[in-house]
């Protein structure tokens, strides 16, 4: 596979340089640097001091292209190129589990040591109570200090050995989760843009914690005793021991066993769909919780708290009867279970008792008996519980599997996502971040590119120097697919200049935005940059070329200047950097009389700052970025005068030499750019500069007129 490394020269280019990979087969490795008369094509613009526009540091920048004698082979509709295999591989699975706990064999070996010690040490505790006894009655052998002696023995190494197996299989199962959390939120990740469409972002967390928290308890919660693997243990134990002392005796305690079993099994099968519906309506409690929290305001202007207590209430009502479901079952289970116990153990006094009795059977071996159905009755309700939690965990890995099945992983971003975590094996206590056997495991094995997916190197000195081209672009979103939203639309974006983008709503304005910057793809035309397909670009790389700043800019609950430095979400990114671009943002003034300044922290989505102030933390950050291709998605549209006039002042200095896109309903606004462009029904329906469009006295004119476009 052909990287090289930081380049910033186009790449059609490449057959006119020095700097060519040496070798035609794609899997060879290059380094280059960038050629200095393509640097030059870089516009005269904001760059953070000490760093080189395009390159990025060292490996963890290498970029994966092709040969360049190779053409890219573009995936065909939504370019994923999905394969069935990656469809079977559900991302909580047992091929996902055991290589995870395979790494921890020393440990594995330890825990099940230690669980044969203390389970041998538990086992034998009837017998030297049957041997007690029959010391007492003066029937035994041997003394009575030297029994208790061997008693205290093995009260002291059944606890030692118990901390052993809890600690070692705490440490495993903790590790295994945690890689196995990360697995899940990287698969989160790389899902396609209308996965999350789809679900409420509130279901999607509940999956990372309560579903996955209910994985790591089925282990956490079932390494006590009389759980679990223990009482599994205890069970075999038991059984064997039993038969071993009467061949008579213990097929009354192997005929528990059975009935237990059985009710076992009626158990698990009639509770899968209760445990679901209780899962389903906790998860639309806690939806309910999030939505009103978050909606807030809107709650409190509609006067909308009782409305929310009624909905939050039915669901609590839903979640009780499901909660009363379960229990009735969980109660019918266990009586039964108690049942079968006492019906054993009378059948044990009578049988056993006669026996005794006859002098067929010593009184220790009874006493051992008796000690060892109660063994086996902690046991086998410990087994049953630990069943119980296996079905609630199996309808949460059910939910996570259902969600995650690979049908929207966004397979260019996770094929780029892995080579750059491939190249950048970074801090050791990551490694489950970094160690990406998974992300390799769930790419479909169809999925390839005939070339190798070009670097950001590539298209961003292309976005610098050419243009960006719609051409007959069609295109309906996947969760409504009947609906085509754009109708064979060709727009060209001129380099380094400000197209506006006007029309009526709904008429795709904001879709053309979001395939711009490759959240969804065309389903039919192509997106070009200096004629050069986007498809054929790395697309986390991509997403480096193009910065968005939208009506309602979205910063993270961290700091002002983390906010700021996000632009660069891989990069140290200096002080003064940050400084920089909030001057040139217009944000250094209020920043520095925040608090604690630029360690001021914003709040949930920036709740703490107003807009004006969000939307200048938002372009600083788009400024630190320095991406070719500026998109402003009304921008300006929600703020007051005074704010408006800083934050139009702040994109007037992002705009400059950048290719821009602006979405705008003010007129000053519109009028300034290069060239207006009025989308109608999915198409641009008449293109030009104001003065021209006026003259023209189309719809322009007619938006203009009907004041649709504003004057301030
Ligand atoms: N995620 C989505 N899934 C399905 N349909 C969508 C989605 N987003 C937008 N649409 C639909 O696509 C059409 C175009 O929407 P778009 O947001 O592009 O219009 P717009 O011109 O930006 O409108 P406005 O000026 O009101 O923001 C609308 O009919 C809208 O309902």
């Amino acid at each position: 596979m052909a990287v090289v490394i930081a380049s910033c020269f186009p790449s059609q280019r490449f057959r006119n340089t020095s700097l060519l990979p040496c070798a035609s087969h794609r899997r060879n490795l290059y380094f280059t640097s960038i050629p200095h008369r393509h640097a030059r094509l870089l516009p005269q613009v904001y760059r953070p001091e000490g760093r080189k526009h395009c390159l990025r540091r060292g490996v963890s920048r290498a970029a994966y292209v092709s040969p360049p004698s190779a053409e890219p082979e573009l995936t065909s509709g939504n370019g994923t190129g999905r394969s069935e295999e990656s469809a079977s591989l559900a991302p909580v699975s047992w091929g996902v589990i055991w290589p995870l706990l395979a790494q921890h064999k020393f440990r594995i070996l330890v825990s099940l040591s230690s669980l044969l010690v203390c389970t041998s040490c538990t086992l034998a505790m009837p017998i030297f109570s049957g041997k007690f006894f029959e010391i007492l009655i003066g029937r035994g052998t041997g003394t009575l200090w030297k029994l208790l002696s061997n008693i205290a023995i093995l009260y002291i190494l059944e606890p030692i050995f118990t901390v052993v197996f809890i600690v070692n299989m705490t440490i495993i199962w903790e590790k295994v989760m945690s890689t196995l959390r990360g697995q899940v939120f990287k698969r989160m990740l790389i899902q396609k843009v209308e996965f999350y469409d789809r679900y409420k972002v509130n279901e999607l967390s509940s999956l990372l914690t309560s579903d996955l928290g209910s994985l790591k308890d089925v282990v956490s919660d079932n390494i006590s005793r009389d759980r679990g693997l223990r009482a599994l243990s205890e069970i075999v134990g038991t059984i064997f021991i039993l038969f071993s002392l009467s061949t008579e005796l213990a097929p009354v305690l192997g005929l528990l066993m059975v009935s237990v079993s059985v009710l076992v099994a009626v158990f698990k099968r009639s509770t899968v769909p209760i445990f679901k519906v209780h899962g389903k309506t906790l998860a639309s409690i806690s939806n309910c919780a999030t939505e009103t929290f978050s909606a807030i305001r809107t709650v409190r202007s509609f006067a909308g708290e009782k409305r929310q207590m009624l909905m939050f209430g039915n669901l609590l009502l839903d979640y009780e009867k499901s909660g009363i479901n379960l229990g009735a079952v969980k109660s019918a289970n266990e009586s039964l279970t108690r049942v079968v116990v006492y019906f054993s153990l009378m059948a044990l006094y009578c049988l056993g008792g006669s026996k005794v009795k006859a002098g067929e059977l010593s009184v220790g071996t009874m006493t051992s008996f008796i000690g060892y159905t109660f063994t086996l009755t902690f046991a086998v309700q410990g087994a049953v519980n630990t069943l119980g939690d296996l079905r609630g965990t199996f309808a949460a890995v059910e939910r996570i599997n259902s969600v995650l099945s690979a049908v929207e992983t966004d397979v260019p971003l996770a094929y780029s996502l892995r080579k750059e975590l491939e190249a950048e094996q970074g801090d050791t206590k990551l490694q489950f971040i970094y160690n990406d056997e998974y992300l390799s495991k769930t790419e479909p094995r169809n999925f390839h590119y005939k070339s190798i997916p070009r670097s950001f190197t590539d298209g961003c000195s292309l976005a610098w120097s050419g243009d960006i081209c719609l051409e007959d672009v069609y295109f309906s979103y996947p969760l409504r697919s009947d609906v085509e939203v754009l109708n064979g639309l060709n727009l060209t974006l001129k380099c380094g200049k400000i197209t506006a983008l006007v029309g009526p709503s709904g008429s795709g304005k904001s879709t053309i935005v979001q395939l711009l910057a490759r959240f969804y793809e065309p389903t039919r035309g192509r997106l070009t940059v200096a004629g050069e397909d986007v498809r054929a670009f790395d697309k986390r790389e991509w997403a480096r070329a193009v910065s968005i700043v939208n009506q309602e800019p979205v910063l993270f609950s961290v700091s002002v200047g983390e906010n700021i430095a996000y632009g660069l979400p891989d990069q140290d990114v200096s002080t003064e950097d940050i400084i920089k671009a909030a001057k040139a943002a217009n944000a250094h003034d209020f920043i520095i009389s925040l608090p604690q300044g630029y360690d001021t922290q914003v709040g949930e989505r920036g709740s703490l700052l107003s807009g004006g102030q969000k939307q200048r933390v938002a372009i600083a950050r788009a400024l630190l970025k320095n991406a070719p291709i500026l998109i402003l998605d009304e921008a300006t549209s929600a703020l007051d005068a005074v704010s408006e006039r800083l934050v139009q002042e702040a994109l007037d200095h992002l705009t400059k030499g950048r290719t821009s896109l602006v979405i705008a309903h003010r007129l000053s606004t519109v009028q300034n750019a290069h060239q207006i462009a009025v989308c109608s029904d999915g198409r641009i329906a008449e293109l030009g500069t104001h003065l021209e469009l006026i003259a023209k006295n189309g719809r322009y004119a007619s938006l203009v007129g009907t004041q649709r476009l504003a004057f301030e």
